[in-house]
């Protein structure tokens, strides 16, 4: 992952903070050169590090700390905002019918990008379609067709025809009836005339809506030339920055970005078409930080929540909130949380909940396995409202009753209640926690909808 190091080195010398309620020259110059020694390695720019390591360092001795923040969280604030300020936005892409073009050398995963935006595009609701016009590479119509029936979108390719300009034109009329088009291009080894020239027809044809140039994430200082050379020619929108699970580079790329005015669109992270996200700096760089990442989680929980059947109209996040979690939130939580992935890995995404904290907790508080979940259900279905409301007034009588409805142990039942306990009680503890508004921002989060991200853990 790109910048990997960047995350434990500086909290390292953030965690010397710890205790103190204002930062020394000293404090930041260390925590300045981490930064500095990590975005170097990574390939960013020596005159963007520098900027942004002089913004860090005036900030940081300049500002007060909002009250009640404490040294450390107030330098984190400042880094995470200027590193957030340094990615930039990202590129917008509504999601309404358009044209898109995918331009870069070869290799660069193009075509492995056009089918994982496609399968993106096609989550979201659309219909895409990806056009495949690279004529130069011998296995691109394959590796296209097979990655897009693996996507399940529509495509088009014509391995016998030998000229792009005909098979973009030939491949938008084919698939008419597709929301989104992707077309995919020929790469070459080198920025070469030819391959401008062509691209630059192919760009007359389709009149795109949007160019992304595709970017290796290993490319190195050679982003820039890339960038200008095809924002001259045809004019780029966005990057896409691939194989981030490659590298830990990725940092002339970002150069690239910055120094084209340019954004980043999407990230590519493995070979697979699910390998793909959106770029939202927010939790682009949380996660650098390895401070969670909230704007994935709520992403996983809205399409969670989404999926999820809601039996129970009267579930109320508030109350869980002001610590009344009944066993109707604890269903809502599992039915959730099920959809989302193991509990322990949806908790590392929340800012202050990873890195170490949840080994405090004990190992079955969420070992909640679906199995369990599902005797669980049934046994919550023999349950009164009342019950399920006041798990405490469950005693031994109901305990016998309620193994007899759902046929299931009655220890089983005793398991379920106890598995209520220890839940409420890491509830307990979360909101007891010093960044517990942000769990509560979370929830709110979760229950409000609204578009995934745009939530930093100091928003
Ligand atoms: N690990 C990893 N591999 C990737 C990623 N994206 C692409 N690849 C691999 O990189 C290689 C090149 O990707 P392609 O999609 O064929 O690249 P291209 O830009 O279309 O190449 P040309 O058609 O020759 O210009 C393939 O082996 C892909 O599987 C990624 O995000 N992670």
């Amino acid at each position: 992952m790109v910048l990997d190091n960047l995350g434990s080195s500086l909290r390292g010398s953030l965690d010397k903070l710890s205790g103190k309620s204002r930062v020394s020259e000293d404090d930041i110059e260390e925590i300045v050169k981490e930064i500095q020694r990590s975005l170097l390695q990574a390939d960013v720019d020596v005159s963007l590090v520098m900027e942004l390591s002089d913004s860090i360092k005036t900030r940081a001795l300049e500002e007060e700390p909002p009250g009640g923040t404490t040294a450390r969280d107030h330098v984190l604030s400042i880094v995470y905002e200027e590193l957030v300020d340094l990615v930039g936005e990202s590129t917008d892409i509504p999601l309404e019918n358009q044209t898109i073009l995918l331009a870069g050398l070869q290799g660069s995963g193009k075509t492995t990008t056009a089918a994982k935006m496609a399968w993106w595009f096609s989550k979201k609701g659309l219909r895409p379609a990806v056009i495949q016009t690279d004529t130069f590479r011998p296995g691109a119509y394959d590796q296209a067709k097979e990655m897009c029936s693996r996507a399940e979108v529509d495509f088009y390719g014509n391995p016998d025809n030998d000229d792009p300009v005909d098979i973009a034109r030939k491949g938008l009329e084919e698939t008419a009836d597709a929301d989104i088009h992707i077309v995919d291009t020929a790469g070459r080894h080198a920025l070469e005339d030819d391959l401008i020239a062509e691209i630059e027809e192919i760009e007359a044809e389709v009149d795109p809506d949007r160019n992304l140039l595709v970017l290796d994430a290993a490319i190195g200082q050679g982003a820039k030339d890339q960038a200008k050379q095809f924002d001259k020619s045809i004019g780029i929108n966005g990057v896409v920055i691939t194989k981030l699970d490659g590298t830990a580079k990725g940092g002339g790329a970002l150069t690239a970005v910055n120094e084209t005015d340019s954004s980043i669109a999407f990230l590519g992270s493995g070979e697979t078409v699910q390998d793909v996200e959106r770029f939202e700096p927010n939790s682009f760089i949380s996660r650098l930080l390895g401070m969670g990442d909230l704007g994935q989680l709520t992403e996983r929980v809205q399409r969670a929540m989404e999926e999820t059947q809601e039996e129970e109209e009267d579930w109320d996040p508030e109350d869980m909130l002001k610590g009344q979690f009944t066993l109707k939130d604890m269903r809502h939580q599992m039915n959730a949380m099920n959809k989302m992935g193991p509990l322990d890995q949806v908790m590392d995404m929340i800012p202050g909940m990873g890195g170490g904290l949840m080994d405090e907790l004990p190992d079955d508080a969420m070992d909640v396995t679906k199995d369990r979940m599902r005797a669980f259900e049934v046994i919550m279905d023999s349950m009164t409202e009342s019950e399920l409301e006041n798990p405490r007034s469950i005693g031994a009588s109901q305990i016998r009753r309620i193994s007899r409805g759902s046929g299931k142990d009655e220890e089983r039942i005793r398991e379920l209640l106890q598995q209520h306990k220890m839940m409420s009680q890491t509830l307990k503890q979360f909101q007891g926690m010093g960044q517990g508004g942000d769990m509560e921002r979370m929830m709110k989060k979760m229950q409000g909808g609204g578009g995934g991200g745009g939530l930093g853990p100091f928003g």
